[in-house]
């Protein structure tokens, strides 16, 4: 059996190789010929699994190692009767690390306190529920728009519409998929006159998909009145992305915000689980077997810190996301855009989730037990 995989994709060797031989190829450069003698394909978000790749392909598996789906034209497998499997939540714990320590510095850069704010969840699924989950344990208030999910559920009253948010909140957090049809497309969602809606000092986020945000009209905000904070970690036209854009926006990430060593394993097992299924093979592999002892293991506060100061000093010693933006910023000031994108994804840097971290409290240190546990960390107290 032949299985045509993403280079970029950790851990998969170990995984794939018990199935057979394994071909690994950049994401972005694999073409029908690769797949022209393939049982399976494995991908991640850059891989455009349609008509044009499979036309020749004999492919009966196809997995993505990520949350999102918009690669992949879910009609073609259907009629072709090609088994597909993706890996919900995988890295929906990173996504909500970026986030937070995301917030955590924009707050410190500008002078306000988060614990203070009301942030709106716009899609409140893995990555977004998460994000509500730990916001409101941190005492933080919260407001969702999720209109599918509202409909689903019926749970009329808690959630909001986005026009709701976008008056109410002081913060805006996008965790949507890009979704182009149906009664709740996604594309521009944020669009020219709900850009314009945000009251000056609002800070607006994106780890959802590039094209749920109008990338034109969002610059002009940036470079017209200049009034509120974007973070970027996902753009349209990826990875030729809009220089002018990057360079307004306060925090510009390429596309890592689910990018954690933890996020990108289970990603990775979640699929390989999957594609035994598939085969009717047995899965003995464990998770635990692929993921490695984080190198910081533990760190002490020996005495109270105002919380947000505590928060801010163990979300940096897991993950600052200034590493990132400053990366992106050095690889397209060396490379271009297109490329410096890229190559700041393929060699992106070891990164662990704030779960690996221990945190063991002292003396009055024992005070901020229960934030560090809302914001995502192990904690003990002494
Ligand atoms: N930046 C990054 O590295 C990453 C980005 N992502 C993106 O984040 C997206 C969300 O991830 P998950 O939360 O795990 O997906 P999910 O499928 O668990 O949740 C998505 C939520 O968005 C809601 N939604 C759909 N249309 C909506 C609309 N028009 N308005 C408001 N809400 C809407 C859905 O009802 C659902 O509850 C993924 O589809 C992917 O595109 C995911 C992981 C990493
Ligand atoms: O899981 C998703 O959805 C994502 O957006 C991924 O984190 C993106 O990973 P890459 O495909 O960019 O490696």
């Amino acid at each position: 059996m032949k299985l045509v995989i993403d280079a970029n994709i950790p851990a998969a060797d170990q995984c794939f190789e018990p199935f057979g031989t394994l071909q690994r190829l950049s994401g972005r450069e694999i073409r029908p010929v690769d797949v022209a003698d393939a049982d399976a394909l494995i991908v991640r978000s850059i891989t455009q699994v349609n008509q044009v790749l499979l036309a020749k392909s004999p492919v009966r598996f196809v997995g993505t190692c990520t949350i999102g789906t918009d690669h992949i034209d879910h009609a073609l497998l259907n009629e072709r009767g090609i088994g597909f499997a993706s890996a919900p939540g995988c890295n929906a714990d990173a996504v909500v690390d970026y986030v937070l320590s995301s917030l955590l510095l924009v707050s410190e850069r500008e002078g306000w306190s988060l614990l203070t704010r009301t942030v709106g969840i716009v899609g409140a699924g893995n990555v977004g529920g998460r994000l509500q989950q730990r916001l409101q344990a941190l005492g933080v208030a919260t407001l969702v728009c999720d209109p599918p999910k509202e409909e689903a559920t019926g749970a009329l009253g808690e959630f909001f519409s986005l026009d709701t948010l976008i008056e109410r909140c002081d913060v805006l957090c996008l965790h949507t998929p890009l979704v182009k049809d149906g009664p709740h497309t996604t594309y521009q969602l944020l669009n020219a006159e709900r850009i314009n809606d945000l009251a000056p000092g609002a800070v607006l986020l994106n780890a959802g998909r590039g094209d749920c945000i109008d990338g034109l009209a969002l610059r002009s905000r940036l470079a017209g009145k200049g009034d509120i904070t974007a973070i970027l970690d996902v753009w349209e036209d990826e990875p030729e992305i809009d220089a002018g854009l990057r360079d307004l926006v306060a925090l510009a990430t390429p596309h890592i915000a689910g990018h954690s060593l933890d996020g990108k394993l289970r990603g990775t097992w979640m699929i390989q689980q999957a594609f035994a299924e598939h085969i009717g093979q047995p899965s003995p592999l464990r998770f635990s077997e692929l993921c490695p002892l984080p190198a910081l293991a533990e760190l002490t506060l020996q005495q109270a810190l105002p919380v947000e100061d505590a928060l801010r000093l163990c979300v940096r010693a897991v993950y600052d996301v200034r590493r990132d933006h400053d990366m992106l910023q050095r690889h397209v000031f060396h490379q271009g855009i297109k490329k410096g994108f890229d190559d700041c994804r393929s060699n992106y840097p070891l990164r662990r989730e704030f779960a690996t971290l221990r945190v063991l409290l002292e003396n009055d240190a024992t005070v901020l037990e229960a934030p560090l546990l809302a914001a995502g960390f192990q904690v003990q107290c002494a």
